[in-house]
């Protein structure tokens, strides 16, 4: 079926509709990965976005059982050059349009994904609609300059009950803005004692819990539109050993004090190099965030720059001054993309370790 995707400068593309037929607006982002179109569809840090991919080959390896990175995808759409028909990998278990429709996420293929992303790069990042070629194009322009995002979106992929990961090592509470599993996987391989609690937690109940340290996960969105969420850090920074994960560290950041503010096209694929400010050590690293801490905000917070992104300079990291808290802009998890910097969940271990508190439980 013929679909097309308009954007809010007037630009349209036509091609082919795969996945879900339902309708969507979005902000349209683009991946520069080359694999990891199941990790990035299922990461709820992409809700409501339409995703480019730069790779003009996706689906080709199909979908399989054990690289969802959370079971209710939250993506608003996806945009591809050619989608593969037959997949073939001795794990897939379907076609990524079977998968789509599925899951009701709706898709186009078929289009100059290349020119498109240039665009969004000259530009920056562009609202979209992804829908029938009947639709009248000169309204659609109007109506996406004037569309309101959504500011709900972390409340929305959340979970809404706590949940225990079992393990018997350290006990993590893991503050679910969105997370990935992979931040989860990270933890019990670590043998952490997870538990998962909903974004709104207040400290109180954080603490109740008696946990050896707090992860903050991914998620989608502003961090401004969290504010909850930075109320609460603001109270746990000090009392417990903290780490921060992309929505995880702009929210530590914002609740020591630094600002945060939109980059014009945003960080997302498998290869951004980011570099240790202490050692000069430079990772390799997965990322996919379209905010970033504002460096200059650091001045005069207790947060010291520890990483930076070496393409354009921005904050990739940072560590508190006095309080055990640190946090990075990129994802040690991967899933998809590179592994390099996984050792940041043995440093959060360390750090428990270190920081060990006067047992309280029998
Ligand atoms: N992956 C993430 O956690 C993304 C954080 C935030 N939503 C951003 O786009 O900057």
């Amino acid at each position: 079926m013929k679909r097309k995707l308009i954007l809010e400068n007037g630009a349209v593309f036509h091609g082919e509709g795969i996945g879900s037929e339902r309708e969507t607006v979005g902000e349209v982002v683009f991946n520069t990965g080359m694999t990891g179109y199941q990790e990035i569809l299922s990461d709820p840090s992409y809700c409501d976005q339409l995703v480019t991919l730069t790779y003009p080959l996706i689906g080709n390896y199909g979908i399989n059982r054990d690289d969802f990175e959370t079971m209710h995808p939250s993506a608003g759409g996806l945009i591809i050059k050619e989608a593969a028909s037959h997949p073939s990998n001795f794990r897939s278990i379907g076609t990524l349009s079977e998968w789509l429709k599925e899951k009701d996420i709706p898709g186009l293929c078929g289009i100059d994904t290349r020119r498109l992303t240039k665009m969004i790069r000259t530009a920056g990042t562009l609202r979209g609609r992804l829908c029938t070629e009947e639709v009248d194009e000169e309204e659609a322009v109007r109506e996406l300059q004037q569309w309101i995002d959504s500011r709900d979106q972390v409340s929305r992929v959340s979970t809404k009950n706590a949940y225990h990961a079992p393990g018997n090592g350290k006990r993590v509470v893991l503050m679910d803005y969105g997370a990935k599993h992979g931040i989860t996987r990270n933890l019990l391989s670590r043998g952490c004692d997870v538990f998962v609690l909903p974004y709104n937690a207040t400290a109180k109940e954080v603490l109740a819990l008696n946990p050896d340290g707090v992860m903050l996960s991914n998620g989608p969105g502003d961090p401004e539109d969290v504010p909850e969420a930075v109320k609460t850090l603001r109270s746990l920074v000090g009392e417990v050993p903290v780490f921060g994960i992309c929505l995880g560290h702009q929210l530590l950041s914002l609740a020591c004090g630094a600002t945060s503010s939109k980059l014009k096209f945003g960080h997302r694929g498998g290869n951004h190099p980011v570099k240790q400010v202490k050692t000069g050590r430079v990772d390799i690293t997965s990322q996919n965030h379209g905010y970033t801490v504002d460096r200059d905000s650091l001045m005069g917070t207790d947060l010291v720059l520890t990483h930076v992104n070496v393409n354009d300079g921005t904050v990739e990291g940072v560590e508190h001054r006095e309080y055990p808290a640190f946090s990075v802009q990129y994802h040690p998890e991967a899933c998809p993309g590179p592994s390099d910097a996984n050792d940041l969940f043995d440093q959060f271990v360390r750090l428990m370790n270190r920081y060990e508190k006067v047992p309280t439980r029998i």
